[in-house]
């Protein structure tokens, strides 16, 4: 490691900064733009988190179906807390060996060049407005090249349709946009923007291959893609890899001293990076409000035959990138939310635990919970949600359990359809995410996997791969052996079932799934 601060960096203008002797970078600052709240983390070399400040945001719903954030609060909140956070610490910026960017992924911004001025606010992954423009992308026969091309499926959740929305309905935008006057960055490029003082327009290639208009071969834009949407090229930021020199942050941003960007990735990327999943094969899932599971394929991008994404994981050099497999299951953790808000058979979250603890089965109960349809594999967005197999005997234990147990079982469906389509085996799960909290859920899950499952110490794996990628960009670090060897202690959870029950209750939610499908769906 060098940590030592004697070394020479390139500086803003490729000049060489020396740093003054004696003076120690001992830590990393990854900032994390997530959904509804910017965090900063300040780690230190080892990967131990130093302290941390969070602060939430103001969700925009202007129609049904509509999401929205506003860029100067994204911007705002995200300084305020990596302000706060070596603030609180004490930590000098002059400490800080380099800065790294995750973000909340696919969320759009366009904002004018020269002045940094949005055109609009920030259309959020999970807004639908786009939807009817999916339809006529198809329509157009667009569909198999998109999917081939990007890895992803034409959907309101990518980034395409929402510039172009934005460059359609937004007055003056396409002539602006045409005059070379816009720029397009998903968040992380409105970031490294705002902390370069407009100097640096550039992304990485996981951020980038989220955008529908990426291609995943070439790893550069696709000039097809980009007539198909009818997105003048001018906008799109540079593609950089996720490690390296991105810029310095502007002498204003903190107190006179310049750091280094020097790693970004997507939110689900960098977890999948921090949870140290190097190797194909190995796999994270995040257990938030839904569940995003992702498993590296090394250098082979895999072309799914079950509806999961094929997504660059990271990339290193130039040129180079690992790929992913990624399935996303949309209610996970949201669930046991319903069990407290809808159904109040429990008052908090952790009190599922205990519950589901009481009995040692579920009696046979299964509970779907296909609030909004169901994810991969199943692609159903008709299907909807059930309690099934309830007898006399059942009663709130049983659907507790059962409800936390579902997590896990959708969790197999997607890891199935992952080593079915990878032509490789999940060797271990490593898991994070808020209901990571509760144990029996752990242990049900890597049950049920008949795999060992790690929940690491430090929670916070999203911030952590940015802080790691940073180190790696800026040199702190020298090669992925030596992050795999950072302290990574974490709870392991071996699996005790057997086998003939294991597939017996597998088979049995398989059961209850079908009773939910839609007619749609089921065909
Ligand atoms: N002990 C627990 N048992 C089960 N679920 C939990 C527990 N603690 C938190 N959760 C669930 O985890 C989710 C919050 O996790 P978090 O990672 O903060 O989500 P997000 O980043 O999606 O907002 C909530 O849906 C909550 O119901
Ligand atoms: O901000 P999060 O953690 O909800 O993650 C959002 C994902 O990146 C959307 O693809």
């Amino acid at each position: 490691m060098n940590s030592a601060g004697v070394k020479k960096d390139a500086g803003t203008n490729g000049t060489a900064v020396t740093m003054a002797k004696g003076e120690e970078k001992r830590y990393l600052l990854a900032l994390d733009q997530g959904t509804t709240s910017s965090r900063a983390v300040l780690f230190d070399t080892q990967g131990r988190i130093v302290s941390m400040a969070q602060k939430d945001f103001k969700q925009y719903y202007p129609q049904p179906g509509w999401v929205e954030h506003d860029p100067s609060e994204l911007w705002g909140t995200q300084l305020g807390v990596a302000q706060e956070v070596l603030e609180k610490t004490g930590v000098s910026p002059s400490e800080v060996a380099a800065l790294g960017i995750t973000n909340q992924r696919e969320t759009t911004l366009v904002w004018e060049r020269e002045t940094g001025k949005p055109v609009y606010p920030a259309i959020v992954w999970q807004c639908r407005r786009t939807a009817q423009l999916c339809e006529a992308v198809k329509r157009a026969g667009h569909e198999a090249y998109i999917r081939t091309a990007t890895g992803l499926v034409v959907d309101a959740y990518f980034s395409a349709t929402k510039i172009r929305w934005i460059l359609d309905e937004v007055p003056g935008a396409r002539e602006k946009a045409q005059r070379g006057e816009l720029c397009f960055g998903t968040v992380d490029t409105w970031l490294i923007y705002n902390l370069t003082r407009g100097r640096v327009h550039a992304t990485d290639v996981s951020n980038a291959s989220r955008t529908l208009l990426f291609n995943l071969d070439t790893l550069a834009w696709d000039s097809h893609l980009l007539e198909i949407f009818d997105i003048p090229e001018s906008m799109m930021p540079e593609i950089r890899p996720s490690a390296g020199l991105f810029g310095w942050t502007d002498p204003s941003v903190f107190g006179g001293i310049q750091l280094q960007i020097s790693g970004v990735a997507g939110d689900q990327q960098a977890a999948l990076f921090g949870q140290r999943c190097f190797e194909p094969g190995e796999a994270k899932n995040t257990y938030g409000t839904g569940c995003f599971i992702l498993m590296n394929t090394g250098n082979q991008r895999v072309v799914s035959e079950s509806g999961l994404l094929t997504t660059v994981a990271w990339g290193l050099k130039e040129g180079k990138a690992t790929y992913a497999l990624e399935g996303s299951i949309f209610i996970g953790g949201a669930a046991v939310q319903w069990l407290r808000d809808e159904l109040q058979l429990i008052r908090t979250a952790p009190e599922s635990e205990e519950i589901a603890r009481r009995v040692e089965d579920t009696g046979g109960v299964y509970v779907v919970p296909a609030f909004t349809g169901l994810g991969a594999p199943y692609w159903d967005m008709y299907a909807r949600g059930a309690i099934v197999g309830l007898t006399r005997g059942s009663g709130r234990d049983q659907i507790v359990r059962a409800t936390l147990e579902a997590i896990a079982y959708q969790t197999r469906d997607v890891v199935e359809a992952m080593s079915g389509d990878a032509g490789m085996p999940l060797c271990a799960l490593k898991a994070d995410g808020g209901a990571t909290g509760n144990e029996f859920l752990m242990q049900f899950q890597a049950d049920l996997l008949g795999v060992s499952l790690d929940r690491p110490e430090v929670m916070e794996s999203t911030a952590l791969g940015a802080a790691l990628l940073a180190g790696l960009g800026a040199g702190v670090y020298g090669s992925l052996e030596e992050i795999k060897a950072l302290n990574a202690n974490a709870k392991h959870f071996e699996p005790h079932m057997e086998a003939a029950r294991r597939d017996a209750l597998y088979a049995g939610w398989r059961r209850a799934v079908k009773q939910v499908r839609s007619e749609t769906g089921a065909q």
